[in-house]
């Protein structure tokens, strides 16, 4: 066995970029083959062509360019017969026309087809030569012929799994779509109680293309919101496509976002479509807009103003149909002031708000969503629905909900476990919490159901005031006046509370 083939086959099945593997592979096997540069060309037996998929060079000078030839039906056949597993040298006058050597190669080329592990023909190496090949070369570039083709065999399995996880990817979006819209229909609990003005404010903007922000503790139900404006908006049909910003690497969020071209970075095996070109003709939800990097940003804040953007390492410019929708529980007006979030795209993005309040501030709906989330999982986990008993509501009630409507989900989930199927058993349920509400409770100052958090404090101030004002903000009788502050700021603190001054206007 020659000398470089063990070490050829180590790169083939180590090295994941095929052409980072034929780059090192070739200056291996240029030890003992007098190598200009070798060529992996994969066989496309759809259009007919052969398509130069990897170059590696071995001596300075210009390389051929990674064209596609027309391979007629047959032709690998016929090489494969002549060449009985090893290479072929090809006299010049052999060149153009019925062959797989492109058009650009100076000096004689050697010639080998790359069969899969059963045998079927995938492509061909082309090796261009400086020079006369010895017997000792002839058989490393003879053995180089399965090592190149195990690394054509994996470059070729990557990308099919690409292309399924990209169609996974693609139907699981639609599937959300549709899953999403059945949901809203029958999901939305206190849609006639503590989120009636809320549902006005999705009925209002969800028609138009306008972005909303949705602002509201961890799990207050953001996200049903979102889908619930997406259901109600001319784009139901398309896709609703939900990116949480603070899940990705920031170095990698670019490309998520915006997509990327094969070969942009390491690792870039194949080209990728970003979340707005899936959402295209639907609606782009950017959960935790507040974990954003900067660069992003811009990127964004471009796409909203002119619907235009490129692929990283793209240099085509690209337009996309999507409406955003973005939400966060974190104060970005805070990240503006700090320079971690661009101002001009707060603007864009905050023009209308939607403020869903925590679940200690709309005690009035927990009956109904306890009640809610207890019989789907009663049906779920068992033939009837299960139901709660006044003493479960009492001890529901007392308790504050930090985690707000997903702590409350969690909670009947594990009461219904915990009861079997039968029952629930939200005493067992609540566990620790229970025990902590107690401790609350015995302390005589302690109100823990009644403790405003400091922005409900400020929402209900700020309300107060524009009732007395009849919905004026500015001006000596405005609330902004009454408040003491900046009218300027005042609209600022509005719009992050998602406190709506028009409701206030006098008629
Ligand atoms: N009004 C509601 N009616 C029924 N289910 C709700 C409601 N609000 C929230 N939920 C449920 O509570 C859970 C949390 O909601 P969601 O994921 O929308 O919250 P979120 O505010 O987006 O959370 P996060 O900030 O952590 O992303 C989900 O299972 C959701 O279905």
């Amino acid at each position: 066995m020659p000398s470089s083939t063990s070490d050829l086959w180590r790169e083939a099945s180590h090295t994941e970029d095929l052409a980072e593997a034929v780059l090192r592979m070739t200056s291996l096997l240029s030890r003992e083959v007098p190598l200009r540069c070798v060529l992996v060309r994969l066989y496309n037996s759809e259009a007919g062509v052969l398509e130069t998929v990897a170059i590696g060079t071995a001596r300075s000078g210009a390389t051929p360019g990674a064209p596609r030839t027309h391979c007629p039906a047959g032709y690998l056949d016929r090489l494969r017969k002549r060449a009985r597993g090893r290479v072929v040298l090809l006299e010049r006058h052999e060149t153009p026309g019925e062959d797989a050597v492109p058009a650009g190669l100076r000096g004689t080329a050697a010639i080998g087809v790359l069969e899969a592990r059963d045998a079927t023909p995938m492509g061909v190496l082309v090796a261009e030569l400086a020079g006369p090949l010895d017997g000792a070369g002839r058989s490393a570039l003879d053995a180089s012929l399965d090592p190149f083709a195990a690394a054509l065999a994996r470059h070729v399995q990557l990308h099919r799994l690409e292309q399924l996880w990209e169609a996974a990817q693609a139907t699981n979006v639609s599937l959300l779509a549709r899953l999403g819209r059945q949901e809203i229909v029958e999901e939305i609990v206190g849609a006639e109680g503590s989120l009636r003005a809320v549902m006005t404010r999705v009925e209002q903007v969800a028609p138009t293309d306008a972005p909303v922000l949705i602002l509201g503790e961890t799990g207050t139900g953001k996200e049903v919101i979102a889908r619930a404006l997406h259901a109600r908006s001319p784009r139901a049909d398309g896709p609703i496509v939900r990116v949480n910003c603070g899940a990705i690497p920031p170095d990698l969020i670019d490309s998520e976002l915006f997509g990327h071209e094969k070969g942009a970075f390491t690792g870039a095996l194949a080209t990728r479509k970003g979340w707005f070109e899936r959402a295209d003709g639907g609606t782009l939800f950017l959960d935790e807009i507040g974990d954003l990097p900067l660069a992003a940003q811009v990127r964004l804040l471009r796409i909203l103003q002119d619907g235009t953007y490129e692929r990283v390492g793209g240099q085509h410019t690209r337009r996309v149909d999507v409406r955003l929708l973005a939400a966060t529980h974190r104060d970005v007006e805070t990240l503006v002031h700090a320079g971690h979030f661009r101002e001009d795209l707060w603007y864009r993005i905050s023009v209308f708000p939607v403020y869903l309040p925590p679940l200690r501030s709309r005690r009035d709906d927990l009956p109904a969503l306890a009640r809610h989330f207890a019989q789907a999982r009663g049906l779920r986990l068992g033939p009837d629905p299960l139901d709660l008993t006044d003493d479960d509501m009492e001890v529901l009630l007392a308790y504050p909900w930090p985690g707000n409507v997903r702590e409350l989900a969690a909670v009947i989930e594990r009461a219904a476990i915990l009861g079997g199927g039968h029952r629930l058993d939200v005493r067992g349920a609540m566990g620790t919490k229970l025990h902590a509400l107690h401790e609350r409770l015995a302390e005589p100052s302690a109100e823990p159901a009644a403790f405003l958090s400091l922005d409900e404090a400020m929402r209900s101030h700020i309300e107060e005031a524009l009732r007395r004002c009849g919905g004026k903000v500015e001006g000596a009788d405005g609330a902004a006046a009454l408040l003491g502050i900046n009218p300027h700021t005042l609209r600022g603190r509005m719009r992050k509370l998602g406190v709506d001054w028009t409701r206030f206007h006098s008629r």
